[in-house]
């Protein structure tokens, strides 16, 4: 593996960006110092001041493979990762078929080992297959979901009941549960009063505010039910973060670390209703785009801490897909390349300050998610060299046909983005403008749970 000595950058360590070099061999951070000697090196960057960050771990990722191949699979979405900084990935399991017992998770595990350039997780699927969810563990999932409490893109929703039982069981294996929350009765009914109506918004209008935030509610009152660990996936609405911020207190009162953790994806960041004149059926996800004001609070909330990461869900679908009636296109955006160039700009726009971008896009997922078992998540000394260098100076149009999804179409159209100038992976040098990664070259990083033998 050849050694790279990334000169004339500066690092972001100790809360402050302050000169340095940084050294890196056998695929890990070597050293980090203010000048480094070596005698004999395979390779030289000359980052021109520019910043050394950690790479991305995006955990909320849909790259369609096996099944939906024409709108994404493992070498596209994870090429499309590495040009975007992200070096680290979770699959959810509405794939055809999708990732829902031992056979399933194995055949998708070898597509992604054959094809995927970036280091990968899989979630564990759940459904009504409750039976199957201790062989998903032990195959090596990283956690277990998107658990869709309302229906959405692959229709894998399940009822209260069952997403208790789940709950039950995934305590029990000691695995993370990761929860889609919107309610199904609320959707059902905003969609059944909306029929006639084809303008756009009448999206946000169908999955509202409350259809969120009744679904969170009730999901906690399960998770207590069941004193496990849980994740929200996508969380968008203001009413659902009060929710999330009245149990982190209780466990602060409790004096123990948050039971409850979860996520916020780019486009309800920067995003909003504002946008559906723009972007049309596009603009269609679940949850929806929300208004200013959620926009707002969950921008605050990333940045008080009651929101722990940003994920992309991307979920890509082709332009055809999408360019029909708001009610015929499919629901999801693609976002893997655009979620740390859209953080740069909000960091460089004071939106949030550059460690906390660092904890919600690299520390915590790897906690959160257990990946700093695999020295993820941690810009030091020893820990695997996942990096990025970025010219913060540099900030460019997003433009959806130089990415490298197979959508070939962004929802940030125009937006301004500041992209990597190379993204480094374990080491290895991904993205220089080019990618120049070997198919296949990802690392796949098992569950807890995983027993090896049985996911061969
Ligand atoms: N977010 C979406 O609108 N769609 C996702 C599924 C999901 O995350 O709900 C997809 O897979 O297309
Ligand atoms: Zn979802
Ligand atoms: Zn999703």
């Amino acid at each position: 593996m050849s050694d790279i000595l990334i000169k004339n950058t500066k690092v972001f360590v100790n809360n402050y960006l302050q000169p340095a070099e940084v050294l890196i061999e056998d695929g890990k951070i070597s050293r980090i110092a203010k000048e480094i000697d070596v005698q004999r090196l395979n390779q030289v960057i000359d980052a021109k001041g520019s910043l050394t960050l950690p790479a991305g771990i995006d955990v909320h990722v849909h790259f369609r493979d096996p099944g939906l191949i024409e709108k994404e699979d493992w070498y596209t979405g994870s090429c499309s990762a590495a040009a975007g900084g992200i070096t680290t990935v979770i699959d959810h399991p509405n794939t055809i078929p999708p990732t829902i017992d031992k056979k399933t998770f194995k055949d998708k595990l070898k597509i992604a080992n054959r094809n995927s350039i970036v280091d990968f997780g899989l979630y564990g699927g759940v459904t009504g297959n409750i039976e199957k969810l201790p062989e998903l563990w032990k195959s090596g999932a990283t956690a277990f979901g998107e658990i869709f409490m309302a229906e959405s893109t692959g229709a894998l929703n399940i009822d209260e009941k069952c997403l208790d039982e789940a709950l039950g069981v995934l305590k029990q294996l000691d695995a993370l549960p990761c929860i889609h929350a919107e309610d199904d009765k609320i959707r059902l009914e905003c969609e059944a009063f909306l029929k006639d109506d084809y303008a756009p918004d009448s999206h946000s209008r169908a999955r509202p505010n409350y259809c969120e935030a009744l679904a969170v509610e009730k999901a906690i009152k399960l998770i207590r039910k069941n004193g496990i660990k849980a994740h929200f996936c996508h969380i968008s609405a203001m009413e659902s973060v009060g929710l999330l911020r009245k149990e982190r207190y209780l466990d602060s009162k409790e004096g123990i670390a948050p039971s409850i953790t979860s996520e916020a994806a780019p486009h309800h960041l920067f995003l909003s209703t504002k946008d559906w004149d723009r972007l049309g059926s596009f603009g269609r996800m679940n949850p929806p785009l929300r208004d200013r004001r959620s926009v707002k609070m969950l921008l605050n909330s990333l940045n008080d801490g009651t929101i722990d990461v940003v994920a992309s869900d991307h979920a890509p679908h082709t332009e055809a897909e999408k360019d029909v009636d708001i009610k015929s296109a499919p629901s999801g955006v693609p976002g893997v390349e655009t979620l740390i160039p859209l953080m740069l700009v909000a960091v460089k726009r004071n939106l949030l300050p550059l460690g906390r971008m660092i904890d919600v896009t690299s520390k915590n997922p790897a906690r959160i998610f257990g990946l700093d078992r695999f020295l993820k998540g941690n810009f030091a000394e020893g820990y695997d060299a996942d990096i990025i260098i970025v010219d913060h100076s540099k900030v460019t149009e997003i433009k959806g046909d130089e990415l490298h999804s197979k959508a070939g179409w962004t929802p940030y159209e125009g937006m301004d983005g500041i992209f990597p100038e190379y993204t480094i992976a374990r080491g290895e040098l991904v993205w220089d403008g080019d990618l120049i990664a070997p198919r296949g070259r990802g690392n796949f990083l098992p569950g807890r749970g995983f027993t090896s033998g049985d996911s061969e």
